[in-house]
């Protein structure tokens, strides 16, 4: 679909680039030529993930342990890279969410997930934005959003509130920085299973009849997405800026995503809390 070398030349950090949405966008980068950061908390699954990456393709890929909720620990990854060398483009991939009735949340719960998918996204992008503007260097920020941010989302309520803050910071920051240099572009995913969505959406596997709802029929795959972004980071889409494309198979248009939740008695809540203090 893309000339070979469309990112040649190009070194990437993607955030939670070890699993997922983020390693599936980070082996089609290597494959266009790019170089790549990868990083998250678990050093181990990034490690392989990385080797995996130079053993299949045989590019330049490196993993760093950060828990980006921290901002001296973006900082001093942030410096650790640019010993090296500046990255030209960042991705905002990593986030977290579960489901539950906004009601039982915890202050704790709600900063769980608003401190990675928030925080921690702002941190990633100032660390990366300030030192390209200080080294007057061209930069893109491809932020991994949700159809939330259009629709909102009953029971991840935290997560839809991150989502639609982070669009507010590439609508805002395509002003502010693009006469700078830098781009701000966002890919809003429908649904495109993987083990941590999955798992924290519909912990006990429940609505199978989700696909049957997407107008398309079927769930997004990691390469479609892969590839979108793949163009959005490249200099062909050099004039798209503060835009966020939407990736669903036009399912927003229909639903939220949420509706067989609504349909969940107290006592499959109850279920679903129970199940979670056991574990
Ligand atoms: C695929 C089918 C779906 C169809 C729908 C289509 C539309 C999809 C739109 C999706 C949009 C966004 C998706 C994503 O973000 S997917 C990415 C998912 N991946 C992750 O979440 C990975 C990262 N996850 C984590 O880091 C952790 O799992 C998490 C932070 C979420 C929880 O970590 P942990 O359990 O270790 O947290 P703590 O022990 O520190 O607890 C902190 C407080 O939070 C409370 N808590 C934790 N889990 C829950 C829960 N499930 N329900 C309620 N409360 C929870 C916990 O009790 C702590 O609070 P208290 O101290 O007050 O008890
Ligand atoms: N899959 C889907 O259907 C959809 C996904 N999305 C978005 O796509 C992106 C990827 O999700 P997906 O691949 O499905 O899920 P994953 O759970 O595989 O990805 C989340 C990644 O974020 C990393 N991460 C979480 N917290 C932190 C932290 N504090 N510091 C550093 N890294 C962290 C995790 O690594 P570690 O735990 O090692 O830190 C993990 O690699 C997310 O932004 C998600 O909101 C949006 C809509 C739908």
């Amino acid at each position: 679909m893309f000339e070979k070398g469309l990112l040649a030349g190009k070194r990437i950090l993607i955030t939670g680039g070890g699993s997922g949405l983020g390693a599936a966008m980070g082996r089609r980068f290597v494959e266009l030529g790019a170089e790549l950061v990868i990083c998250g908390r678990r050093l181990e699954l990034l490690e392989d993930t990385a080797e995996k990456l130079r053993s299949d393709l045989g590019g330049k890929v490196s993993a760093v342990q950060c828990d980006i909720r921290d901002g001296a620990d973006v900082d001093a990854m942030m410096d650790a890279i640019w010993r090296e060398a500046p990255i030209d483009v960042l991705i905002n991939n990593a986030a977290a969410t579960f489901i539950a009735q906004t009601e039982h949340l915890s202050f704790r719960a709600a900063d769980a997930i608003l401190a990675p998918t928030l925080h921690g996204t702002m941190y990633c992008t100032l660390a990366a934005g300030s030192r390209w503007i200080e080294a007057r260097r061209k930069g893109v920020v491809l932020s991994i959003l949700s159809t939330s941010t259009i629709t909102g989302r009953a029971f991840t309520v935290p997560s839809a509130m991150a989502k639609s803050a982070v669009l507010a910071m590439t609508k805002s920051l395509a002003v502010e920085w693009g006469p700078k240099g830098i781009r701000t572009v966002a890919i809003a995913p429908g649904a495109f299973p993987t083990a941590g969505a999955s798992g924290q959406l519909r912990p006990e596997g429940r609505d199978e009849n989700w696909a049957s709802r997407n107008p398309l029929g079927r769930p997004g795959e990691h390469r479609e997405l892969a590839d979108l972004a793949s163009f959005l980071i490249s200099d062909s889409a050099g004039y798209i800026n503060g835009e966020m494309v939407v990736q669903d198979g036009g399912a927003h248009l229909r639903s939220s995503g949420a509706e067989d939740l609504l349909q969940w008695t107290d006592a499959q809540w109850e279920k679903q809390r129970a199940a979670r203090a056991r574990s």
